[in-house]
This record gives C-alpha cells, structure tokens and sequence, in this order.
C-alpha cells in the first residue's frame, strides 16, 4: 500500500559566521590585509531524513513517534508529495488525504462549504459522494452557523475541526495526520481519535505523528521511531514506546530547562526541571515496585500574588489516565506565592502502582479564576519493576498481571462452618 525505499531528504542551511570562522581565502586574506572584520553567508547540507525504508500494507494504524527535529513532519510532507525526497523513492497505492499543518488543503478566502466541495474534488469523490458526507463533515465540526463564512475568518479551533473533518470524512484510502489533535479542545480531541480508530477499523491506511504517548499507544498497533532523520525501531507500538522511553530518545526521567525563557510557563511562572526520584533523592528511571517514587517540579515565580498548585497527571504506556494528584493538602499550597524558586515533590507509595512504564505530565494551575500556568505532557517516564520476590501484590504468581493499579490490599476472611486452618 505505501513502500518508502531509502528515503533521504536534504535542506540547505544557510547563515552568517563571524570573522574568526570564514570559509573564503579571498575575504581571509582582506580580512588580514584591511585589519576590518568581515563577515560571509555559508550554505550547509543538512539531512532531515536518512535512508528510510519501510512497508505499510493497507489497514494498518502506524505512529510516526521521535523528539523534536527528528524528522517527523518531514515524512509526512514526502508521503502527502508536498515536498520531494531528495533521494530514494514513495509508492502509495490509494487515495491520500492528508492533515498537516493547520489550514494546508484549505482555501482562506472560500467558505467551508465551497473548502469542503474544493477537498472532495481534490481527492476525486463526484459532487454527489461530496454531497452524502456533507452533513456528517459539518456535523463533526460543529461549524454549521459559519459555512457561509470564509475560512480566514474562522477561530483556529473551527480551522482545525473542519480540516479534521474533512480530511477523516471523504473516505481517502490512506489518512495522514500530523499532530493537529493538540490544538483541538478535549472533547474534540477525544471525537478525533475515535473517528481515527473507525478509520483504521474500515480497512484504511491511517499515519499519525504525535508526541503524545498515550493516544499512539491508543489509536496504532505499529509504530516507527524517527532519530536524527533514520529510522531506530518499527514494529509493534508498544516495544517501540519502550524503546523511545529507553533509549533516551524521549522522555527520560530527568526534564529541565536550562532557558527561562523558552522554558513551558507564562508571565507568573516558568518550569526550571522536572525530575523522578527514588526516597534518597537520586534520579530514577527504574523504581522498585514496593518502593515509593516521588516527582519533583521546580519552577520559578516571576509574578507574585498567585495561588499556584503543581499537579501530575499519570499514564501508563497504553494511554490509559492512572490518576491525578494535584498539591492541595501541604502547608502555604492555597496561599499566593511570593517570588522565588519553588520545589514540590508528590510521593507516590510502595505498592501502588502496577509494573510497566508510566508517563508524568506536569502542570502549574491557579483554580480560582482557572489559570493553567504551563501544563507539559509526558515530560518524564519511568518504569515500574517488580523484581518477584513473593513480598509485592503478586505473592506467588509469576504471570501476566495485568491492571494500571496494583495496591496490596488487607484481605480479611471470615469462615462461618468447619474450622479455620
Ligand atoms: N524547509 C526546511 N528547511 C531547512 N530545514 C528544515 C526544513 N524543514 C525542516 N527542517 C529541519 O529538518 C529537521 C526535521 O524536521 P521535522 O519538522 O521533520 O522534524 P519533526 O520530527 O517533525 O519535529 P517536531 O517534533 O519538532 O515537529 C529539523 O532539524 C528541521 O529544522
């Protein structure tokens, strides 16, 4: 269905180096002779992708996973042909529809209706196929008010529902869709998945990049991991998680930053690090499962007068939700903050948790009036082990214990005839 034969692609860099570092003899020896410093523009070759090769047979759900510059978006471009590779070769065998950036495929200045009519007939549907999807196209989107309004004119949400939309609804053989769930709220984030997944079900072809590794655990049952523009690991979505987990090619267990100023935050604070850590403060990947696991967030107050609540969000690697918990029990936490460097740490107890790998995201949150201050999805990982040694929830039973909990519960029997042992 889709065949990438060792795929590379080149961009061309270009940028200013300084006196110390020119390239031309010609301006060195000015340089030299005049005593002025010169300057010179040089262009530099850089690989986004690298020998790419891969098969996805027709139906299957595959995740595009890597950190930031992997190379990601630009597969994607390759497969929608918005862009060419510079070596190698692309075969798809169907109908493309694809959701990159917000608002590619669609005309500003025409209506929703005429950008749905424009889609359709870019994929080659009949004005009559167009015309059977139409309602559930505007339906998905929630747009109906504005389908006579230029596109220009809508909020990004609407853009984005509607490309959504549009892009899941003209029946394409093989749907492409980069990211744009996080720009959606959560409800519509969550009818964009199932649509995905219905997608997936009717035998179509679905490619879907997103940071987020609980909805590709959710939604692919492959997943190919992207690192410095080659490809590291493909095959069965949760091995390869693991092994962006692992590997240090995501998420590890120690997340800071060293900018303030790029650093997740707005102008009453900023994330400075976030770290998982084992009772003697050392920074843990592994965590015993009898052993409490605490998440450290340090993050600096610019902006004093807030009431400013740290809160972790857990997911284990298939997505599922484990628990919140929000710093709303220690002293001073409902008092405004002065301004400062701040750390809280959230203990999570021996016992707890089930084995496996469970991803944090951290967010800074004032509720009253609601403020969400920064809130960084799957910002550490770590991986919960049980080790079996007959003291954890798992006494004696050495197989597949499933569940996202796995507390020691107290058990109490009682016994009304015969005798106890
Ligand atoms: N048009 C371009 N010109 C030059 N370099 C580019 C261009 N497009 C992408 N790149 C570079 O290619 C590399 C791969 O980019 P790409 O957007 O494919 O990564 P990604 O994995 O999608 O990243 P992210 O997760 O941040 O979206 C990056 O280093 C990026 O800076």
């Amino acid at each position: 269905m889709i065949k990438v034969e060792g795929v590379s692609k080149k961009y061309q860099l270009g940028h200013i180096v300084s006196s110390k570092n020119l390239t031309n003899p010609f301006k060195r020896g000015l340089q030299r002779l005049t005593g002025r410093s010169m300057q010179e523009e040089v262009a530099e070759e850089f690989w986004a992708l690298r020998n790419v090769s891969f098969d996805i047979q027709q139906g299957e759900v595959v995740g595009i996973i890597g950190k930031n510059g992997a190379g990601k978006s630009t597969l994607l471009k390759i497969l929608s042909r918005i862009t060419d590779p510079s070596t190698g070769r692309i075969e798809l065998n169907g109908r493309v529809s694809s959701l990159l950036e917000v608002g590619t495929g669609f005309n500003p200045e025409l209506t929703g209706r005429e950008n749905i009519y424009l889609n359709g007939a870019i994929l080659g549907m009949s004005r009559k196929e167009i015309q059977s999807k139409f309602d559930e196209i505007v339906a998905f989107a929630e747009v109906e008010k504005f389908l006579d309004t230029p596109v220009k004119r809508y909020s990004s949400g609407m853009y984005v529902r509607l490309a959504f939309a549009v892009a899941a609804h003209l029946e394409p053989e093989i749907l492409i869709v980069d990211e744009v769930l996080a720009v959606g709220d959560a409800t519509f984030q969550k009818k964009c998945m199932g649509k995905m997944q219905e997608v997936g079900k009717q035998g179509r072809t679905v490619l879907f990049v997103s940071h987020n590794m609980g909805t590709i655990s959710r939604l692919c049952n492959r997943a190919i991991l992207l690192n410095q523009g080659g490809v590291v690991a493909d095959g069965p979505v949760h091995h390869v998680i693991k092994s962006y987990l692992q590997e240090g090619t995501g998420t590890g267990a120690w997340a800071r930053w060293d900018d303030s100023a790029t650093a997740p935050g707005d102008d009453v604070a900023r994330l400075l690090s976030v770290r998982v850590c084992s009772e003697d403060g050392i920074t843990s990947e592994r965590v015993d499962i009898h052993k409490p696991v605490g998440i450290e967030v340090e993050y600096e107050v610019l902006k004093s007068g807030h009431v400013l609540q740290p809160n972790c969000h857990f997911f284990n690697s298939e997505g599922v939700y484990a628990f919140i918990s929000i710093d709303n029990k220690s002293e001073h936490c409902d008092l405004p903050k002065e301004l400062g460097r701040y750390k809280s740490t959230a203990w999570i107890p021996g016992n707890l948790l089930a084995e496996g790998t469970m991803l944090v995201g951290v967010a800074l949150t004032t509720f009253e009036p609601q403020c969400v201050h920064f809130y960084e999805q799957d910002v550490v990982a770590f991986e919960v082990v049980d080790n079996a040694s007959g003291d954890s929830a798992r006494g004696d039973y050495h197989g597949d214990l499933p569940g996202v909990v796995r507390p020691q519960l107290v058990w109490e029997t009682s016994v009304s005839q015969g005798k106890r042992p």
